[in-house]
């Protein structure tokens, strides 16, 4: 009896030893954790805390540590927040060798399992996108804007002057993907509904590949991974949709080479000509294309489902957005200069997204080496570093009234700075991170920005709107750092008379 209890006791010794050698050898022990203990297994209530209460976590430990750096703890991983806008200028900074976007967003989504490292190591459809898209928005603007003409009443069904409610996710989602494919895809193919519901399932898959690969064993991730991947199995079924397009553009090109006339303006042709160089097969220009639809469309639909629900909520901004919306386009029509001159619709969408988002975290890293930060923190190699985006936007220091939507705060002050551009839309800074901040600051954000602006000023005129059963604004929902619209939230749409 004696030796078995000596034997437990030395068990329980060797357990102890090893759980406490495992906590102080932990490398990112010295910083501090929101939400819950830090210690080995007990951690996982810091994970169930932090998906139950994130918003409260992450702005606890923005005001305990402002200036510095603090942990919450993610599914089997810690994520270190920097907090304060001098510490996003610090992440900002740092080079891609020491900290980079590339390496924090594979962290989070495991791609590389799936798609494999090609799109990691030679994202050249994110040079295409800073490049030829923006250099073609002029051109292009256009062709959204019509497509936004038909697909709007196509998914807000109204009949004469009766109200109609529609699920607001599950709306923008479809027009936004339609108006972004026309750019993307062109006509006929970004009206084929098949063709869209591929392009939207798509980022659902990646989120599903995403929770597979965080269950496999590692010796198993790289196999399994694309075995399994539901990415995978959305690219082939998109073939038959895209491949007589590539077929004929690729016979195109040998014919008549890269200038002919009428020669598609869209992402499918950009790709297709940078994929030519490289030998890229068929599926692997799909598989860019899908990662742009990945990029643009939740990203985009999230953001104007929130403005629209604003909108809905608080009715009283929508006669001072038509009348702006009016005067420009009587004198400028539905053009890039008008959207240019629209400071109150722009304005709009930028305090819905400094309010609601898409995150509540931003500027994602992962440091590829050891770090040491200006305040004096060390970040080990191959730690995720984010900034803390939601109590920026909602720090009073920063926002006068932050929790209150002042859709016109932006406007005002750009008339009254004399600054025309710091606060439209499109332009980050340390203190305004929905599209992260730097280098890696969206490019796709100057597309988004008139696409949207062009979505709600159509919406306006065309439309009154208001909530269902004059109840208030939906509350977001959050998954761990994410932020979403109620998926139950609907809005009814009225036609006005014009
Ligand atoms: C309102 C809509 C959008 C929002 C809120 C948004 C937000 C973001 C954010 C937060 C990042 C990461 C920045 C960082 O962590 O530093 C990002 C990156 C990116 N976005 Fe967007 N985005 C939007 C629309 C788009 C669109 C329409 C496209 C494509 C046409 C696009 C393409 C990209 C790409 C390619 C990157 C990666 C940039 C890189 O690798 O350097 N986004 N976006």
């Amino acid at each position: 009896m004696e030796d078995t209890q000596t034997v437990l006791y030395a068990l329980f010794a060797v357990f102890a030893a090893v759980y406490l050698f495992r906590w102080r050898s932990d490398p990112l022990s010295h910083i501090p954790t929101i939400g819950g203990p830090s210690a080995p297994i007990l951690s996982y209530w810091s994970t169930v805390n932090f998906f139950r209460k994130p918003k409260a976590l992450l702005r606890e430990g923005y005001q305990r540590f402002h200036g510095s750096v603090f942990k919450v703890a993610l599914i089997g991983q810690w994520m270190v927040v920097v907090s304060g806008p001098k510490m996003v200028d610090e992440l900002r900074k740092r080079p891609d060798e020491e900290m980079s976007f590339i390496e924090g967003v594979e962290e989070t989504l495991h791609t590389r399992f799936t798609l494999g490292r090609e799109p990691l190591d030679d994202p050249f459809h994110v040079d295409i996108i800073k490049d030829k898209l923006m250099k073609s928005l002029t051109a292009v603007l256009p062709d959204v804007i019509d497509e936004l003409r038909v697909a709007v009443p196509d998914y807000i069904h109204t009949k004469e002057d009766e109200w109609t409610t529609v699920n607001t996710m599950q709306t923008t989602l479809k027009i936004v993907s339609r108006a972004s494919n026309r750019v993307f895809v062109g006509l006929p193919v970004c009206r084929n509904q098949e063709y869209l519901d591929l392009a939207i399932r798509f980022t659902i898959d990646v989120l599903k590949d995403t929770a597979l690969i965080s269950i496999i064993p590692e010796s198993m991730k790289t196999s399994l991974g694309q075995y399994l991947s539901a990415v995978k199995k959305t690219v082939r079924q998109t073939v038959p949709h895209l491949k007589p397009l590539l077929d004929e553009r690729r016979a195109k090109l040998e014919e008549y080479g890269d200038d002919y006339s009428g020669k598609p303006n869209d992402m499918l042709q950009w790709i297709l000509e940078g994929a030519i160089p490289r030998n890229y097969s068929d599926i692997q220009i799909i598989e860019r294309i899908m990662l742009v639809n990945f990029a643009a469309i939740h990203t985009s639909s999230n953001s104007i489902a929130h403005a629209l629900l604003d909108l809905a909520a608080y009715p009283d901004y929508i006669k001072p957005l038509r009348k702006e919306i009016e005067a420009i386009v009587a004198t400028e029509g539905w053009t890039k200069a008008a959207m240019g001159k629209m400071w109150k619709v722009d304005s709009f969408l930028r305090e819905s997204q400094r309010i609601n988002g898409i995150g509540l975290t931003s500027v994602t890293r992962k440091a590829l080496m050891d770090v040491t930060l200006n305040d004096g923190t060390f970040i080990p190699k191959n730690t995720l570093v984010v900034a803390a985006s939601y109590p920026t936007h909602n720090d009073d220091s920063i926002y006068e009234n932050a929790a209150t939507f002042d859709p016109f705060r932006f406007s005002r002050m750009r008339e009254e700075d004399g600054e025309g551009t710091k606060h439209q839309y499109v332009n980050t800074s340390v203190e305004y991170i929905p599209f992260g901040h730097g280098k890696h600051a969206c490019p796709g954000r100057f597309f988004a920005a008139n696409e949207l602006k062009a979505m709600l000023a159509f919406i306006v005129l065309n439309y009154d709107v208001k909530l269902a059963n004059d109840a208030p604004r939906p509350e977001n929902r959050c998954f761990g750092p994410n932020i979403i619209p109620d998926p139950g939230a609907e809005i009814m749409f009225r036609k006005r008379r014009t």
